[in-house]
């Protein structure tokens, strides 16, 4: 009972909820039904994400009736970077992308714009991917590198500067929180000082907004559910042991720094905090702004866009969203767990991101050469 009141308080859904109610039950338990219960977790993981994929169907499964309702139409392909064209690994700094992977984005941007929109700083995504011929927003798509405008925009040009890369090739780049960047640089120095007793933790300046990554710093010992672990376990009495709270520390020091900025706020990642300006400008906005700097309005009658990302992050719900509302594209989760998402397709991992890029690319070259 108590279990279920925390579920609908926390707003867990069915899967987590049965997972943790089978996890209590373990430990709670006999030890020599643990093998039984393992297997019964196991078959309601894969029941849940296959009743998950009804709704989300796989985009390479779906990948001819995702083709089909785009032929004769201009695709533009956005792609988030961490977890969709790298794999999620412990260091951020040796996040590369394989060759392959690399290839296939290449091969992708010959046939369709693409553009890739990340929580990282610009530059280090260009030094991740190194293609020249794609288009980037870091910052969460507060720094966007975007073709020079065909036409005027709708975002006037406060936040435009026109420059030349070293090629002399002419860009524009669109950066709509450059009045943060002081405050920003105040704030990673702060963070940077007070964060440094606490072992694992590992800031990362993003430009325009700032990554504290917590991967390795000491959690309760069953972190995927830490917040009720303690609650049951004093209610329940249970055997579950707490262990050291390094990451409670890290977060009320991060929250109590926040403060002192009241621009800025914070949301949460993958093992990582993610602060940046309060600001109306998320990585929905940049795809927007990119459409628009390609020259496809979301108003216009005659605008044939479809364009179709590709993200595996709360902050990619944005730009899911966005896609959404105009009624046209294809938002794709990467993701091999049921989550609540506005995406309409799924691709598991990486690894079928990448044979989902292959496939287009095969199929532009086959319907159109
Ligand atoms: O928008 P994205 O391109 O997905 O960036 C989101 C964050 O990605 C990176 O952190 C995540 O990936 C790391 C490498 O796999 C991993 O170690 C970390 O735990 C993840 O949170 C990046 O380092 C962050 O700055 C981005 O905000």
């Amino acid at each position: 009972m108590i279990l279920l009141i925390i579920s609908i308080n926390r707003r867990f859904s069915l899967f987590t909820t049965l997972n943790i109610y089978l996890f209590v039950y373990l430990l709670n338990h006999n030890y020599r039904y643990n093998i039984h219960i393992c297997i019964g977790v196991l078959i309601i993981n894969l029941l849940m994400y296959s009743s998950w994929c009804r709704e989300h169907p796989s985009a390479l499964s779906s990948f001819r009736e995702i083709m089909n309702a785009a032929r004769g139409k201009s695709i533009v392909v956005f792609l988030d970077y961490d977890g969709t064209l790298s794999p999620i690994v412990s260091d951020p700094d040796r996040a590369f992308m394989s060759n392959p992977m690399r290839s296939a984005v290449q091969e992708v941007s010959r046939h369709f714009p693409t553009a890739i929109i990340s929580g990282r700083s610009r530059n280090k995504v260009y030094e991740f991917v190194k293609l020249k011929e794609v288009l980037y927003a870091g910052s969460h798509g507060m720094d966007i590198m975007g073709p020079p405008q065909q036409a005027n925009t709708s975002y006037g040009g406060k936040y435009e500067t026109r420059t030349l890369d070293e090629n002399d090739q002419e860009f524009v780049t669109f950066q709509p929180a450059q009045e943060f960047l002081p405050q920003i640089e105040k704030m990673l120095k702060k963070l940077e000082k007070k964060t440094g007793e606490i072992d694992g933790v590992m800031i990362e300046d993003n430009r325009f907004c700032i990554s504290v990554h917590y991967r390795h710093v000491k959690e309760q010992v069953y972190d995927a559910i830490s917040p009720i672990c303690r609650q049951i376990s004093t209610q329940l009495t249970l055997n579950v042991c707490v262990f050291v709270q390094d990451y409670q520390k890290l977060e009320k020091l991060v929250e109590r720094i926040l403060k002192e900025y009241p621009k800025f706020h914070m949301t949460r990642g993958k093992k990582v905090l993610e602060i940046r300006p309060s600001i109306k400008w998320n990585k929905g906005h940049a795809l927007e702004y990119l459409l628009e700097t390609l020259g496809f309005t979301s108003s216009s009658d005659n605008d044939d866009a479809v364009p179709l990302y590709i993200g595996d992050d709360k902050t990619d719900e944005d730009a899911f969203n966005v896609l959404k509302s105009r009624g046209a594209g294809f938002p794709i989760i990467v993701t091999s767990k049921p989550r609540q998402t506005a995406a309409s397709y799924s691709l598991r991992d990486p690894s079928e991101v990448l044979s989902f890029l292959i496939r287009m690319a095969r199929w532009k070259s086959a319907h159109y050469c």
